[in-house]
């Protein structure tokens, strides 16, 4: 485990092109363990794409990426064995039964099958799916293959977390119980990376935000400090001022004419 405090992640002047688009425009940051980044952005301003880009997922980037101070072009997977990651959209193998998906990410890790064995079921029991641990997921509900997907990348106790989305499909209980352990999670010096298009959440659980646009970072703080330097209130009205929207109500309004048009 990271020391709190230490830096984790480290990217310098990261570019990224697909073909002739450029994607991210020159990202730097520094982050530090013990923290919940809440990484916002409109649709497509380049917030997975840095995120792939530090799991090793995507190529052909420019720029420095060091995460645990290892530059990863060096394409070591050791430091990956330290992440966990929720994507927003996860190929999961739904034939499986949950017990056997989480056995076989477990192990994938590098985890003894009995010890994931029992940490897998007791934690579906403790999120409340415990009764379907032996079930497939074709089975289950989003909100159960979320949780299965959840805690697919906790298993291995990471030092570093990705989640896009996490809250999709979760009710409000088990909503209380995440937010609750990534809270403790981060008191314990991990560092989360929480990409989010709902600002209530975000406002609320981020230790720093940092606001993506256009492939650039527009703003990073914490919550108070965006907030002296827009004099907005709310996180939906910085982010709205922030990247330049003003017109929901007029778009809205365009949205139904063209709706009634004969
Ligand atoms: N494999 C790819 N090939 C071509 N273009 C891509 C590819 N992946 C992403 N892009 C483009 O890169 C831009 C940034 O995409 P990205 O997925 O990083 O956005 P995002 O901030 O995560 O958006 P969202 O909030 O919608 O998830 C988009 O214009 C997208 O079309």
């Amino acid at each position: 485990m990271n020391k709190e405090g230490q830096s984790v992640i480290s990217i310098k002047d990261l570019k990224m092109s697909f073909g002739d688009k450029e994607v991210l425009r020159g990202i730097n940051l520094e982050v530090e363990s013990g923290q919940i980044i809440g990484y916002i952005g409109p649709n497509g301003a380049g917030k997975s794409t840095t995120v792939k880009i530090l799991l090793g997922m995507l190529e052909g980037y420019q720029g420095q990426v060091k995460v645990f101070d290892n530059d990863i072009s060096s394409k070591s997977i050791e430091y990956k064995k330290r992440i966990g990651y929720v994507p927003e959209t996860a190929e999961m193998y739904d034939t499986l039964t949950a017990q056997e998906y989480l056995t076989f990410i477990g192990e994938i890790y590098g985890l003894d099958y009995e010890v994931v064995n029992k940490k897998a079921e007791r934690l579906m029991s403790l999120f409340g799916i415990g009764d379907v641990y032996h079930s497939r997921i074709t089975s289950f509900s989003k909100g159960m293959k979320q949780k299965v997907l959840i805690i697919a990348s906790l298993l291995h106790n990471p030092d570093i977390l990705f989640f896009d989305e996490p809250l999709s499909g979760l009710d409000a209980n088990s909503v209380m119980i995440f937010k609750e352990i990534i809270s403790e999670l981060a008191a314990q010096g991990k560092t989360i990376f929480y990409s989010s298009h709902i600002m209530e959440v975000v406002e609320k659980i981020s230790h720093r935000i940092i606001l993506i646009n256009g492939g650039q970072i527009v703003a990073d703080g914490t919550f108070g400090e965006l907030q002296k330097k827009s004099n907005e209130g709310s996180l939906e009205n910085i982010f709205n001022q922030l990247t330049g929207f003003n017109q929901y109500k007029e778009i809205a309004s365009d949205f139904i004419s063209v709706l009634e048009e004969g």
